[in-house]
C-alpha cells in the first residue's frame, strides 16, 4: 500500500450550455506522476480541465488535491480563485499583458510588501531576465519580441513566484520546431528545479515523450485515469 499522496487527484462533473447542445465533462484522475500529460482530440475538453484546475471555472461538482493539499472541493463549498491556488500558468498564446514591458510582465505576479520589498522584487526580476536570456528586451513590449522570447517571458512570469504546481496548456504550439525542442528542455529543467507537480496539455507526442511520466487520454469530455 502506497501512502504517498497523489501528485494529482481531481474529479469534475459539469455541463456547459452551448447553442443547440451542451458539453458534458466527466473526469476522474489520480496520479502519482510528478509530470502528467493530458492528450486528446480537439474539443475533447482538455482546456476546460485546465481552467477548472486553475480555478478560472467552477464545476457543478468536483475537487482538486495537489500533493495532498486541498485546492477546491465543491462538497464543502470551497472553490478558491486562481490567485489562491499557487499555480504557475502557461498558455499557448502566452497571455502576456500587451501594455507592460517584458520586465513588468515577469514581475507582475510578485506581491510587493514586507515579505517582498521592491528591491528584492527587482533583484528577482533581473535574475529571471538573465536566466531566460531576456535582458536585451527587458524594456520591450510583447508585440516587439519574438515568439520564443514571449514564451520565455511567460515561463519566467509563471515561475518567479515559486508556484506549488505548474499548468501548461499547449505551451509550444505557436513555436517552430527548433524552438520547441529548446523550450521543452527549458521546461524540463524548470520543473526539476522547482520540484513541483506539472500538468501538461498537448497535441504533440514529442512533448509528452520528453515532459510526461504518465499520460491520460480524454475523449468527448470523459477521462478516467489512475496510476
Ligand atoms: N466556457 C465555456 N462555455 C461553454 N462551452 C465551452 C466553454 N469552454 C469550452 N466549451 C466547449 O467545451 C468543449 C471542449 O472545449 P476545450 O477548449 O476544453 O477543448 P480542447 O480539448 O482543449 O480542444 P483544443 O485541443 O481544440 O484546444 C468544446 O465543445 C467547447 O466548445
Amino acid at each position: 500500500m502506497n501512502n504517498t499522496p497523489y501528485a494529482f487527484d481531481f474529479a469534475f462533473a459539469t455541463r456547459l450550455p452551448g447553442g443547440n447542445s451542451h458539453f458534458e465533462l466527466d473526469v476522474h484522475c489520480q496520479s502519482r506522476a510528478q509530470r502528467l500529460a493530458i492528450i486528446g482530440p480537439s474539443g475533447a475538453g482538455k482546456s476546460l480541465i485546465l481552467q477548472l484546475l486553475a480555478g478560472l471555472l467552477r464545476p457543478q461538482s468536483g475537487h482538486v488535491r495537489i500533493n495532498g493539499h486541498n485546492l477546491g472541493d465543491t462538497a464543502s463549498g470551497y472553490w478558491p480563485p486562481p490567485q489562491q491556488r499557487q499555480a504557475g500558468l502557461v498558455f499557448q498564446d502566452y497571455a502576456l499583458f500587451p501594455h507592460l514591458t517584458v520586465a513588468q510582465n515577469i514581475a507582475f505576479g510578485l506581491k510587493i510588501g514586507l515579505q517582498n520589498p521592491p528591491h528584492t522584487a527587482d533583484a528577482l526580476t533581473r535574475q529571471w531576465l538573465e536566466r531566460m536570456q531576456l535582458q536585451a528586451v527587458a524594456a520591450h513590449y510583447p508585440v516587439q519580441i519574438s515568439g520564443g522570447q514571449r514564451q520565455r517571458t511567460a515561463l519566467a512570469r509563471a515561475c518567479i513566484t515559486r508556484p506549488q504546481w505548474l499548468l501548461l496548456d499547449e505551451p509550444f504550439s505557436a513555436l517552430d520546431s527548433g524552438l520547441r525542442t529548446q523550450m521543452r528542455q527549458l521546461v524540463a529543467e524548470l520543473q526539476a528545479e522547482l520540484a513541483v507537480p506539472m500538468l501538461l496539455i498537448s497535441h504533440d507526442s514529442a512533448d509528452t515523450e520528453m515532459l510526461a511520466d504518465a499520460v491520460a487520454d480524454i475523449r468527448q469530455g470523459r477521462l478516467q485515469y489512475c496510476d
